[in-house]
């Protein structure tokens, strides 16, 4: 029988709120057995990129990276907010290594096709080397992934850390019985964006496509549906989106996915 694996992704909005990333931190070092953090930060690298005089546009919860929007969400994404999380969960005793997709070459991508739209240095995932990040989960290190890729030619790519978590977690299942969690700031998929109590407790392939088409989802909780179902799809065992307690706390409300 597979181990068990924990692959948690935490969203923007929790990494601007202080208070809630260091709650959210906590939780995650209390999680038992082998686990991996993916971490975006999309707010902070809009702020920051306007602060530096570098304007932002998002197409379908895609951001469009130019080489300066690359020069920040590389600081961004790979500096500042990995390494302030990686150094809260050493805090925390959790021996945690932040790693980009360039690292131990563990995620491969090539730029998004030119359809309609240039995304610019967005990269779509091609291979997750599944077998180098184990070497160092099990040597009971904690991978840290921001939303980085690169192409092994020396390019790094800005990559949707949902897709991130999706790819880590397909590539993985080939070892381990991953369960994925997606955290943010509601408490789950809801039918109602602004009722937190409208929690749509388990969603089959069958009744997202009904929603879907009924307009129920919106901006990034579209592309964050689609990489829950392409995981699901591709054999990762468990998907669940909730707030940050979601992964210690089964008592309160989330959203459980399945084909
Ligand atoms: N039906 C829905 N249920 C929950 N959130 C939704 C829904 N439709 C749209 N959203 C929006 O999706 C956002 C989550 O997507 P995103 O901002 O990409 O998350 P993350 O913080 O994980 O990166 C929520 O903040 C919410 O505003
Ligand atoms: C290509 C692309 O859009 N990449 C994202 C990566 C960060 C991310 O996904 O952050 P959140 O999880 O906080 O939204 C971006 O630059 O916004």
């Amino acid at each position: 029988m597979k181990e068990k694996l924990s692959i948690v992704k935490i969203g923007g909005n929790v990494i601007e709120d202080q208070e809630a990333l260091n709650a959210f931190l906590k939780h995650f070092s209390k999680l038992e057995g082998h686990k991996v953090l993916v971490h975006g930060g999309g707010k902070r690298a809009t702020h920051i990129a306007s602060r530096l005089g570098v304007e932002s546009k998002m197409i379908d919860g895609r951001r469009i990276t130019d080489a300066d929007t690359l020069e920040v969400i590389t600081m961004v994404y790979g500096g500042l907010v990995n390494k302030n999380i990686v150094a809260k969960l050493q805090a925390l005793h959790v021996d945690a290594i932040g790693l980009t997709g360039a690292d131990i070459n563990s995620i491969l991508s090539v730029k998004r096709p030119v359809k309609a739209i240039d995304y610019g240095f967005v990269g779509d995932v091609k291979k997750v080397n599944y077998k180098s990040i184990n070497k160092l989960i099990k040597a009971n290190f904690t991978p840290v992934f921001c939303a980085i890729t690169h192409d092994k030619n020396g390019q790094l790519f800005n990559t949707n850390a949902d897709t991130i978590a999706s790819e880590l977690a397909i590539g993985l299942s080939k070892l381990y019985t991953v369960e994925l969690y997606y955290c943010f700031e509601k408490n789950g998929v809801l039918m109602s964006v602004d009722d937190d109590n409208s929690v749509i407790d388990y969603m089959d392939s069958g009744t997202y496509q009904v929603l879907k088409h009924d307009g129920v989802f919106h901006d990034g909780m579209l592309p964050k549906l689609e990489n829950c179902y392409h995981a699901i799809e591709q054999g990762v065992s468990r998907v669940f989106i909730g707030n940050p307690t979601v992964i210690s706390n089964k008592e309160q409300k989330f959203t459980t996915l399945f084909l």
